[in-house]
C-alpha cells in the first residue's frame, strides 16, 4: 500500500490548509490518482488494521439499495450512524442511486443491472459508468455521494474500474474506499467470468484532517507489510448473491489499529 502512503506523504508536505464544512480544519489537496493492480493482492491498508466486516457489509448494503441503516446495525456496523435521521434514514444515497435511479416518466433504472449487462455484452463501450451524483435529489440526501461516479473498462480478459472521488478524508475514508471498490470489482469480474484488472482511484479534494495528523504521522511510521489475498466463493455468479460469508480474507498482518474522530 505504497500508493496509501505516497498520497498522505504528499498532502502532508504540500497540503493547503484549508476551512472545510465541518468546521475541522484540513491540509488539503485537488486532483491526485492511484491505481491497484488487483493481481497483486487485495488493497487493503497494512499500517493500521482495517475494519473489514464494515467494509464489505457497507458494499452489501448499498448493492441491496439500501439506504436505512438498520442493516448495518443488525450486522454491527456503526460507520454511518451520525449521518441517520431518527429513522435511521439517509435519504436517496448510493443505494437508492446504483439500484433504482428515478427515470423521469415515474419508473426506475438499476443502474448496476444495466452496467453487468454492458460488461458481458458490449465489454469495448466507453459507456460503462454507475454515477451516484443525481443533481435533482442531492438535497434529500443526508451526505452528498463522495464516491460520486465509476467506470469499467475490459482488455486482455481482464475487468477495470476507476472511481471519481469528489472529496476524501485521507485518513478515515480512503482506506475504506480503496477496500471497497478493489472488492466490488473482484465481484463484477466473477459476475461476468473476466479476471480483475486494475482499480484506479482518482481524487478530486483530498485532505487530511487537522486532527488527524499525529495519526497520519505515526502511520507513516510503519513500513508497509504484504498484500492480504480476497478470496471470493467460486460458487456465487450473480453479483446480487453474495453474502458476508462469500468472502475470506488471506494473510492479512497489520500494525495495530489507529484511533481518530470523525468529522461529521
Ligand atoms: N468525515 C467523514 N469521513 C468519512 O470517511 C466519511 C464521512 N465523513 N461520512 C460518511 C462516511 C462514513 N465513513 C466512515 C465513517 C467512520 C469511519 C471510522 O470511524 N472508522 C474507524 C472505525 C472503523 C469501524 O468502526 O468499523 C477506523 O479506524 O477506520 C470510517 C468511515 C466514510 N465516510
Ligand atoms: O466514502 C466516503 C464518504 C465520505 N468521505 C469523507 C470526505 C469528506 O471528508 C466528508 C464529506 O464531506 P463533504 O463536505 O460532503 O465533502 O466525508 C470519504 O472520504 N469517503
Amino acid at each position: 500500500m505504497r500508493q496509501y502512503l505516497e498520497l498522505m506523504q504528499h498532502v502532508l508536505e504540500h497540503g493547503h490548509k484549508k476551512s472545510d464544512r465541518t468546521g475541522t480544519g484540513t491540509l488539503s489537496i485537488f486532483g491526485y490518482q492511484m491505481r491497484f493492480d488487483l493481481s497483486r493482492g487485495f488493497p487493503l491498508v497494512t499500517t493500521k488494521k482495517c475494519h473489514l466486516k464494515s467494509i464489505i457489509y457497507e458494499l452489501l448494503w448499498f448493492l441491496r439499495g439500501d439506504t436505512n441503516i438498520q442493516y448495518l446495525k443488525d450486522n454491527g456496523v456503526s460507520i454511518w450512524n451520525e449521518w441517520a435521521d431518527e429513522n435511521g434514514d439517509l435519504g436517496p444515497v448510493y443505494g437508492r442511486q446504483w439500484r433504482s435511479w428515478p427515470n423521469s416518466s415515474g419508473g426506475h433504472i438499476d443502474q448496476i443491472a444495466q452496467v453487468i449487462g454492458q460488461i458481458r455484452n458490449t465489454p469495448d463501450s466507453r459507456r460503462m459508468i454507475v454515477s451516484s451524483w443525481n443533481v435533482s435529489e442531492l438535497h434529500e440526501m443526508k451526505l452528498a455521494p463522495c464516491h460520486a461516479l465509476f467506470q469499467f473498462y475490459v482488455v486482455d480478459g481482464k475487468l477495470s474500474c476507476q472511481l471519481y472521488q469528489r472529496s476524501a478524508d485521507i485518513f478515515l475514508g480512503v482506506p475504506f474506499n480503496i477496500a471497497s471498490y478493489a472488492l466490488l470489482t473482484l465481484m463484477v469480474s466473477q459476475s461476468c467470468n473476466l479476471k480483475a484488472g486494475d482499480f484506479v482511484h482518482t481524487f478530486g479534494d483530498a485532505h487530511l484532517y487537522l486532527n488527524h495528523l499525529t495519526q497520519a504521522r505515526e502511520q507513516l511510521s510503519r513500513e508497509p507489510r504484504d498484500l492480504p489475498v480476497m478470496k471470493l466463493n467460486p460458487a456465487v455468479s450473480s453479483i446480487f448473491d453474495f453474502k458476508y460469508e462469500d468472502f475470506t480474507l488471506e494473510g492479512y498482518d497489520p500494525y495495530p489499529a489507529i484511533r481518530a474522530l470523525v468529522a461529521v
